[in-house]
C-alpha cells in the first residue's frame, strides 16, 4: 500500500534530551481510513502527530504524508492536511465566520470558493445559524467543532485530530464524533486521530496501540477485541476473598475484586459458568459474561488499563491478574 498511502511512517524517532519520546515507530494509514492512535498520557501520541504535522523535527528515521516527506516538504505536508489540536487557538474576539475567513486566506482558499465553503463546514459541524457570533460566546463543545469545520475549510487529504474530544460532555463527544463519520463519507479524507478514550477507539477503522513510545499492536477493533480470546466474567458472592482464593485453586484463574464484582478471564466464558457452579463449592448470587472490551484488549497487550496507566487507581491488582494470565 505505500505507493499511495495516505501515511508512511518508518522507524520515527523523536527524543528530548533524555526521554525517548517516539521510539522507531512503523506504520502505514490508507486513503479514506479513519485511524487512532491510542494510550495513555505521555505514550508519544502528540508528540508523533507534531511530527506529521511538521511541528516537531524528528530525531530519526522518516515519514510522508499525502505522498510528501515531512522533513524536506514541509510546506506540501501543511498544505494537504487539516489540523485540529488539543489547545484551541480560535481568536474569541471575532466571530466564528470571521475566525475561518481568516484561515482561508492563511492558506490561499480560491476566493471564489470561499463563502460557498466556509458555509458547507459551518453546516457541517452544525454551526451556521451562529456565523455571527463572537467565538468567546461559545461552549467548549461548539468551539471544538468550530475547530474541526476549520481544519476542513482548505479541503485536506489528511486531517489531523490530537484528543478531539477531551475535556466535552458524553453528548457532544456523541455529537463531534457524529460529524467524523459523516465527514469520511462526505469529504473523501484520511483521518488520523489520536485518543486515550477506549469507547471512542471503537469507531476507528484501525487502531495503533502505544505505549512508552513504542507501538505495541495495530489492527481493527473489532479483529483485536477476537485476539484477546477470553470473555470476561464476573460474579457476585458472598464471600470475595474466599471466591477468590476458590477460583485460584480449583481452577487456577487469577480473580480480582472489579467494580464490585469478583472478575476474572477465562476463554469460553458461558461454557465455564456451569463448571463454576457446579465446582466453585460456595454460592453464587449473580453472574455475567462478557466479550472483550478495547480496554482488556490494552491490559492484554500493555499488562494495565488506559486508566490504571495514568492514574495507577485500584483496579490495578485485578489488571495485572489479569495480564499475567
Ligand atoms: N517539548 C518536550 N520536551 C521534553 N519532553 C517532552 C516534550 N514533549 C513531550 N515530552 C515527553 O515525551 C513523552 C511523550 O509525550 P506526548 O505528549 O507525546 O504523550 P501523549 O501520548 O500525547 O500524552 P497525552 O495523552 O498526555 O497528550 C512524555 O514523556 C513527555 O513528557
Amino acid at each position: 500500500m505505500s505507493e499511495d498511502a495516505a501515511v508512511v511512517v518508518r522507524g520515527l524517532t523523536k527524543t528530548y534530551g533524555k526521554v525517548e519520546a517516539v521510539k522507531g515507530v512503523d506504520f502505514e494509514v490508507s486513503p479514506g481510513e479513519v485511524f487512532g492512535f491510542l494510550g495513555p498520557n505521555g505514550a508519544g501520541k502528540t508528540t508523533t502527530i507534531s511530527m506529521l504535522c511538521t511541528l516537531a523535527n524528528p530525531t530519526g528515521g522518516t515519514a510522508s504524508v499525502a505522498g510528501h516527506d515531512v522533513v524536506r516538504e514541509r510546506d506540501e505536508v501543511r498544505r494537504n492536511i487539516g489540523l485540529v489540536f488539543q489547545d484551541p487557538t480560535l481568536d474569541g474576539y471575532l466571530t466564528a465566520e470571521q475566525n475561518l475567513r481568516f484561515h482561508a486566506e492563511l492558506y490561499g482558499v480560491h476566493k471564489s470558493v470561499v463563502d460557498e465553503r466556509i458555509k458547507r463546514v459551518m453546516e457541517m459541524v452544525a454551526l451556521w445559524d451562529r456565523k455571527d457570533a463572537k467565538v468567546m460566546t461559545f461552549s467548549g463543545g461548539m468551539k471544538r467543532r468550530l475547530e474541526i469545520a476549520r481544519g476542513l475549510l482548505h479541503s485536506p487529504r489528511v486531517l489531523f485530530l490530537d484528543e478531539p474530544t477531551v475535556g466535552l460532555d458524553p453528548q457532544t463527544r456523541s455529537a463531534i464524533w457524529g460529524y467524523i463519520n459523516e465527514l469520511r463519507v462526505s469529504e473523501d479524507i484520511t483521518i488520523f486521530m489520536t485518543t486515550h478514550y477506549m469507547d471512542e477507539a471503537e469507531y476507528c477503522d484501525r487502531i495503533a496501540i502505544i505505549d512508552h513510545g513504542e507501538i505495541v499492536v495495530i489492527d481493527s477493533p473489532e479483529r483485536l477485541k477476537a485476539s484477546v480470546g477470553k470473555d470476561r466474567v464476573q460474579i457476585h458472592t458472598r464471600d470475595d476473598e474466599a471466591a477468590i482464593k476458590a477460583l485460584r485453586e480449583r481452577f487456577g484463574l487469577e480473580a480480582a475484586v472489579h467494580e464490585g464484582a469478583v472478575t476474572f478471564a477465562v476463554a469460553s466464558g458461558e461454557e465455564f459458568v456451569p463448571r463454576l457452579f457446579a465446582e466453585l463449592g460456595m454460592p453464587i448470587t449473580s453472574v455475567s459474561v462478557s466479550r472483550p472490551s478495547l480496554d482488556d484488549v490494552f491490559m492484554n497487550y500493555t499488562g494495565s488499563t488506559i486508566r490504571d496507566a495514568e492514574s495507577g487507581d485500584d483496579q490495578m491488582a485485578f489488571m495485572r491478574a489479569m495480564a499475567r494470565r
